[in-house]
């Protein structure tokens, strides 16, 4: 498998690291526009760094785009008249909708968006993926890439959007939580190390019994809550201080910013 990543900055280096730890390819480009600070990646012997991305093209044949929404637009102009039929032209740009990519690429060729986190780099991204009507054959093949670095799912392109809050932004969402309750438990008497560690691990606990039970999250929370006892008494003030209630909020917020540049 011969892998470009085009725009090689946070999430790029990202799948990047992921792409290498799961020896997803053969072969892997990583470009961006100053490459001193990715030039190491070159010790690995199968990566190629450049700033060139039509080289980076022409010796690829999984093309993922991860650069800035407002630059996404001239870098297809730059790299179009490469594409041919082995080429899957596979987008993370978030709000780019695949009738903006065909209208600069033409519809003539595998599109596919792929919205992942940036868990990506330790093989545990949520990544949701959609293609137009080419790139639908080429979703089994999308899958299989981004399973490798975590678990993925096909849905309507109208979703992504929310896919987006969910899954790509969701993550530091669930990060900022992870930090909150480590400022409670060194609140508590823990140094900041161990109140991150136990943090951690409990929220690791929390979704990995969710994921292998297949349980809904308040059957497994009635478990933990005795009577009268400590849980509940914790929870139910993080109800009334609005806990659940600010999640969705900014949920929401999250989706409307995304609403706002897509319509600038
Ligand atoms: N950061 C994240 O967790 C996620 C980001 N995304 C999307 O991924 C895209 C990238 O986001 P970030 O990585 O956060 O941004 P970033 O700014 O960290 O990375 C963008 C990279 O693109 C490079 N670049 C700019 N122009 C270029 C060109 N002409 N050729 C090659 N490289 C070029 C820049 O040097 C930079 O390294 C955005 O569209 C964002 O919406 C999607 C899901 C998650
Ligand atoms: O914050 C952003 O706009 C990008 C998309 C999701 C994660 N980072």
């Amino acid at each position: 498998m011969k892998i470009a990543i085009i725009g090689t900055g946070n999430l790029g280096l990202s799948i990047a690291k992921g792409v290498l730890h799961s020896n997803g390819a053969t072969n892997m480009y990583m470009t961006k526009r100053n490459v001193e600070s990715i030039k190491e990646f070159e010790s690995y012997g199968n990566v190629t760094v450049t700033s060139d991305n039509r080289i980076a093209v022409q010796n690829s044949d999984i093309l993922i785009f991860a650069v800035q929404p407002s630059h996404f637009g001239q870098i297809l102009e730059d790299i179009k008249d490469l594409l041919n039929e082995k080429h899957v032209v596979i987008s993370t740009i978030t709000g780019f909708s695949i009738a903006k990519m065909e209208s600069i690429i033409g519809a003539d060729n595998y599109i596919v968006r792929s919205m992942p986190n940036t868990a990506i780099s330790v093989g545990k991204s949520m990544t949701c993926i959609c293609g137009n009507e080419k790139g639908r054959k080429r979703i089994d093949l999308t899958k299989a890439i981004f399973n490798r670095m975590g678990h993925s799912l096909e849905i309507p392109e109208e979703q992504m959007q929310a896919a987006t809050v969910i899954c790509a932004s969701g993550i530091a969402f669930w990060m900022r939580l992870i930090r909150a309750t480590t400022q409670g438990a060194i609140q508590l008497g823990f140094d900041a190390k161990e109140a991150q560690e136990l943090a951690m691990h409990t929220c690791n606990g929390a979704a990995s019994l969710l994921i292998e039970s297949g349980n809904h999250p308040e059957e497994e929370i009635d478990r933990v809550t005795t009577p009268m006892g400590c849980t509940i008494k914790g929870l139910n003030e993080m109800e009334h201080q609005g806990l659940s209630s600010s999640l969705i909020r900014g949920i929401v917020a999250s989706f409307d910013k995304i609403t706002e540049f897509k319509t600038k």
